[in-house]
């Protein structure tokens, strides 16, 4: 199987041919290389890494330079997939030209293909200056986590009239300012699903329901490493936590009892040369 990178212009193409796309979040140099191998086309090197291998609460302690540095890692690897660099809180906040300039630290020095900004309304301008400056850019809405104290947590969104009306009118003002596609988290499918309906560039849903036009889940959720929490739209497709805590244990165990090494794991000297040294 010869797997072809896809370009932004075919994102927009799969969602007129109704073909649905994957994208799948990770943050490392491994694991980059296994969804480079399959068929998923596109990554997220999503500052989600901040709870999931960095160990905070939640994604506003992550740093630009932490994006930059998890980017690196996967781009070595994913050679036939889309890499979006997610820009960080406080990358793209404070005014329109630090946001290029971010984002554009995110595509040369990270390797990214583009980036991804959280927020409706408020960045709308942002956005628009960032795909003017030449950078791609997937907007994102609904769960914002970055946000989430304004929220109230992890909260679904868009689930009264006024919230659902506003995250569509937010969708159609970021594809209005140039986005090449928007990020939905958790909010209801059906509303989802209008979003869907009513843009023309491609929505990635992630706790979003089947219509969105693409997908997003966290590497590490799918196999079931990460497991401190597991959102409700998560699908473990294997478990691999406790497969690695038995290969841990089994390891210590043979080390305590002296069953580790054997022969075969470890490297000879000739004999003449050990006396030598006697
Ligand atoms: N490993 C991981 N997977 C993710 O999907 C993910 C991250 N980390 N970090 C960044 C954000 C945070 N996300 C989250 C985290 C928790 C919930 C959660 O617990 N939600 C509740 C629903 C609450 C409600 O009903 O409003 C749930 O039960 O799923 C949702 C999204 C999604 N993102
Ligand atoms: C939840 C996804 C879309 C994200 O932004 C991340 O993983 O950082
Ligand atoms: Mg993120």
């Amino acid at each position: 199987m010869s797997k072809v990178k896809i370009t932004i212009p075919q994102l927009k193409e799969y969602k007129q041919d109704s073909r649905k796309f994957t994208m799948i979040t990770v943050y490392d140099y491994p694991m980059a290389l296994l969804v480079d191998r399959s068929q998923a086309e596109m990554i997220l090197v999503g500052d989600s890494l901040g709870m999931v291998v960095l160990g905070y609460e939640g994604t506003v302690p992550v740093e630009l330079n932490d994006v930059i540095y998890h980017l690196k890692a996967v781009t070595r690897a994913a050679r036939n997939t889309l890499v979006v660099g997610d820009m960080p809180f406080m990358s793209y906040n404070v005014c329109k030209e630090e946001a290029i300039r971010n984002a554009g630290r995110l595509m040369k020095e990270g390797g990214a293909d583009c980036v991804k900004i959280e927020g409706g309304l408020k960045v709308v301008d942002t956005v628009r200056a960032v795909v003017d400056a030449g950078i791609p850019v997937v907007a994102h809405i609904g769960l914002t986590p970055q946000t989430a104290s304004m929220l109230g947590g992890f909260k679904v969104q868009g689930k009264d009239p006024q919230a659902a009306k506003r995250l569509l009118e937010e969708a159609q003002m970021l594809e209005e300012a140039g986005a090449c596609a928007i990020v939905l988290e958790c909010v209801p499918a059906a509303l989802a699903s209008l979003i869907t309906e009513k843009l023309t560039i491609p929505t990635i849903g992630v706790g979003a329901g089947v219509n969105c036009d693409g997908q997003n889940l966290n590497g590490y959720d799918i196999i079931g490493i990460f497991d401190k929490f597991v959102p409700k739209f998560v699908k473990k497709y294997a478990s691999l936590a406790p497969v690695i805590l038995d290969a841990f244990n089994n390891f210590a165990e043979e080390v305590a009892n002296g069953k580790f090494p054997t022969d075969e794991h470890i490297f000879n000297m000739n004999e003449e040369i050990l006396k030598k040294i006697y």
